[in-house]
């Protein structure tokens, strides 16, 4: 573990009965690295960020979060650490800033701090509704406020996107680069593989209790050397045609689309150039679905 490491996790193991919930977990995080524990229902990652963070117990295996051990529980390490639970836990009937300011509270945080946190998730003009009257993504914004209210060096967030619309996840997004922008380690699960690609540093995914796969999301869909899909208006080129082109591999058409396989793209768009046919047309590369696809023979399901 080098100094500039946030978090190890070594080999951690966790059962529920005789289900394997997390068998044989072991990931790094560096100092200011956004990174995203990725799977779908019922993966291990809940379970893997709760062991992290020093809220569980493992069976077995280690974890060093800012270089101490976060279980048993690890009274220094609270004002470092920021956690944002799946299911968040609001004062009742208090207002948005109230809520800030009762968590804030607990570390001594001032009212500018406070005011600085409602700017930051967006929240300024509804400081003053109470909590029960915010939209789900405020609701959101505003839990993740309370995990970074007292300025910690590393946030964990259990799904902060699910169950919001697609606006609203947008939205959170700008929220967390901003966060990610002023030097804090983001720890984060999802189910939404196409969000960890445009937030992650590096992601982990994670299946049935495994992670089998980790690295920049980028790199692990330009590992997969996946073909690019060139997608035409069905009628905009004859099959036939299309197959005959410099670097098409395969060639498909249903109802609405032509569907051209290559991995060479550029004389292939060239030659799609030369017949008129650039209008309307739609290039695929492979996405972290393909790479799920690939690592465990099943079409990824959130
Ligand atoms: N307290 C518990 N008792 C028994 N089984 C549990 C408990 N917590 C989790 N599990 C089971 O362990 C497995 C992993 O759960 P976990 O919540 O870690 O997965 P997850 O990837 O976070 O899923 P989700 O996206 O649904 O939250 C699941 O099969 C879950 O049903």
């Amino acid at each position: 573990m080098t100094t500039s490491t946030a978090l190890a996790v070594t080999d951690i193991h966790m059962s529920y009965g005789d289900l394997r919930a997390v068998d044989g977990v072991s990931f790094e995080v560096a100092e200011g690295e956004f990174f995203g524990i990725l799977g779908p229902n019922g993966a291990g990652k809940t379970t893997t960020l709760e062991i992290a963070e020093g809220l569980r117990e493992p069976d077995s295996g280690t974890v060093r979060l800012l270089g101490e051990a976060p279980w048993p529980r690890n009274l220094a390490l609270l004002p470092k650490i920021g956690v944002q639970l799946q299911a968040s836990a609001f004062f009742e009937k208090l207002t948005a800033r109230e809520q800030l300011e009762t968590f804030g509270a607990l570390y001594g945080v001032t009212s500018a701090r406070v005011d600085e946190m409602l700017e930051l998730v967006g929240l300024s003009d509804k400081a003053s509704t109470p909590e029960a009257k915010l939209s789900g993504g405020q609701r959101q914004r505003l839990s993740i406020a309370c995990a970074l209210v007292h300025d910690p060096d590393i946030v964990f967030l259990d799904e902060p996107t699910a169950a919001l619309d697609p606006q609203a996840r947008r939205n959170l997004w700008d929220v967390l680069r901003e966060v990610q922008a002023r030097g804090k380690t983001i720890v984060y699960t999802t189910h939404y593989l196409d969000e960890a690609e445009v937030l992650c540093d590096r992601v982990a995914i994670m299946d049935r209790g495994r992670i089998l796969a980790m690295d920049a999301p980028a790199r692990l869909v330009r590992d997969l050397e996946a073909a690019t899909r060139v997608i035409l208006e069905r009628g905009a080129l004859a099959p036939d045609l299309a197959r005959a082109l410099p670097g098409a591999d395969q060639v498909a058409q249903d109802e609405v689309s032509l569907t051209i396989s290559t991995r060479t793209p550029a004389p292939l768009l060239a030659a799609l150039a030369e017949h008129g046919t650039l209008d309307g047309l739609q290039v695929r590369t492979a996405t972290l679905e393909d790479v799920f696809l690939e690592l465990t023979g099943r079409e990824y399901r959130a």
